[in-house]
């Protein structure tokens, strides 16, 4: 067991993340955004970023996925909550993940993202946030997860976390609470 916390969380951002999936001569494909600048840069990630105020989670992912690739879903279903620290930050990261499946529009680069549909036996996490690969694997799964990470200073290695997998969303997980269980997946 690792201690949760070693630096105390006093504040949180709620950011939204969406992976949009499609199906190509029948290989399955999911669409990612190569992050051109900001938080993140030089990775490939879903698509997302901060909930503004007066619109709700679900909005503002709507909002970040058409912004960020030029397309809009009609449908978004929830699949995971993330939560993020960062050694020394006070302000800790809580990431609302979301799966689409059908949307209009074309797939468009943008000035913060280029987006590139990936075979899902060809991710390349080894240029993705390193929590990526940890909860990937369940949520292909279609099965719904919360986790949490714990990083050190320089935003790359994980220094804990604890991934569960829920029958429903919000889990019974907290943020600030409870021991983490390096490296494992905990079946809830
Ligand atoms: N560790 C990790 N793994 C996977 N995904 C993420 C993280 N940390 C993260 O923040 N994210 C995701 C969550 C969001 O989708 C983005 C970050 O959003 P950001 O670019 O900071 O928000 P915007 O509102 O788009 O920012 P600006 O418009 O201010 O550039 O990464």
């Amino acid at each position: 067991m690792l201690a949760m916390e070693t630096s105390p969380i006093t504040s949180k951002k709620v950011l939204t993340l969406v992976f949009v999936f499609g199906d190509f001569d029948g290989e399955r494909r999911v669409l990612l955004g190569m992050k051109k600048r900001g938080f993140g840069a030089g990775y490939w990630n879903g698509f997302g970023g901060k909930v503004e105020k007066g619109e709700t989670i679900l909005e503002g992912a709507v909002r970040e996925l058409e912004e960020e690739a030029g397309i809009r879903v009609s449908h978004l279903e929830r699949a995971g909550m993330l939560w993020f620290h960062f050694e020394g930050d006070p302000t800790g990261l809580e990431v609302h993940v979301y799966r689409g499946e059908t949307f209009e529009g074309v797939v468009s680069e943008t000035e913060e993202m280029r987006p590139e549909w990936f075979s899902l036996d060809k991710i390349p996490f080894h240029i993705m946030w390193p929590d990526d690969q940890i909860w990937w694997p369940v949520f292909v799964g279609n099965k719904k997860f919360c986790g949490r990470f714990r990083f050190a200073k320089d935003q790359k290695e994980i220094l804990a976390h604890d991934v569960g997998i829920f029958e429903s969303l919000p889990c019974e997980m907290e943020f600030g609470s409870g021991e983490w269980v390096g490296g494992v997946l905990v079946e809830r």
